[in-house]
């Protein structure tokens, strides 16, 4: 499957499960991204004290005005922005997905600074938290029981550049009855960079 709109149609089957009308929302997917990029200038930066003051300041306002519309999970919009990259949150890095056939997902993603560990090297969380929420959504995927990262394991084998495009891939390598293995890989244009191995556990009815 190429990388239209029939991609990320499946996405809103994430857990076999269609979203509700009105899921997705353009203006809070506008916002996450703007989240985003001051996650990334806020880390790169060294402001003098009244721009960060100033700074504080307003997005203390902000914070103020979104506290009156908390909601819990179920209501919960952020995340769930399948047709946006990085789905509308700040914390997974923004993966953009190419091809994905139920089993096997082929993206790519970029690292901010705010993903910087030091030295020049993406954060090793980052990573995990990359492998676990790709390989993640390849178990999870439309029509396949619900189930959680009982384990995962991430090979580092190259310094992982920030503010790159690189490719990530996941593919559930086999599956023995509740157990589903998903393999992935990182990779550059000339290196392969990371290798994950992902055992997620299919839920029993009173995990759900
Ligand atoms: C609501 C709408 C949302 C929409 C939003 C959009 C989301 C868009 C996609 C995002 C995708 C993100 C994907 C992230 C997914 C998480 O990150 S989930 C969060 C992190 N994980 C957890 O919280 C899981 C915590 N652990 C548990 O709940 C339980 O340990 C588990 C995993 C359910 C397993 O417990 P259990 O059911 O009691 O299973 P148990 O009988 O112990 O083990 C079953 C088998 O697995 C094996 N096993 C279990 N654990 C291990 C282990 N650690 N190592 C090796 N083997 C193990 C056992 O040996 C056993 O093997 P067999 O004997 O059958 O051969």
């Amino acid at each position: 499957m190429s990388a239209a709109d029939g991609v990320r149609e499946h996405y809103n089957l994430w857990l076999g499960r269609r979203q509700p009308p009105g899921t997705e929302d353009p203006d809070f997917t506008r916002l996450a991204d703007a989240v985003r990029r001051l996650q990334d200038q806020f880390t790169a930066s060294r402001p003098p004290p009244a721009l960060a003051a100033h700074s504080a300041d307003t997005i203390e306002d902000l914070v103020a005005a979104l506290a009156g519309y908390q909601v819990g999970e179920p209501d919960q919009v952020a995340g769930r922005q399948f047709a946006a990259v990085g789905r509308g949150q700040t914390f997974v890095p923004p993966v953009e997905i190419d091809t994905f056939d139920g089993d096997s997902v082929t993206a790519r993603v970029s690292f901010g600074r705010f993903y910087l560990g030091s030295n020049g090297a993406v954060h090793g969380g980052a990573i995990s938290l990359l492998f676990d929420d790709l390989l993640g959504q390849v178990a999870n995927a439309p029509g396949k029981p619900r189930s959680r990262t009982a384990s995962l394991s991430v090979d580092y084998r190259r310094v992982i550049p920030l503010e790159t495009e690189l490719t990530v891939t996941a593919h559930t390598s086999r599956v023995e009855g509740r157990k589903v293995f998903v393999s992935g890989a990182l990779r550059s244009d000339r290196h392969l960079l990371a290798e994950a191995e992902g055992l997620f556990v299919r839920l029993l009815a009173d995990q759900q």
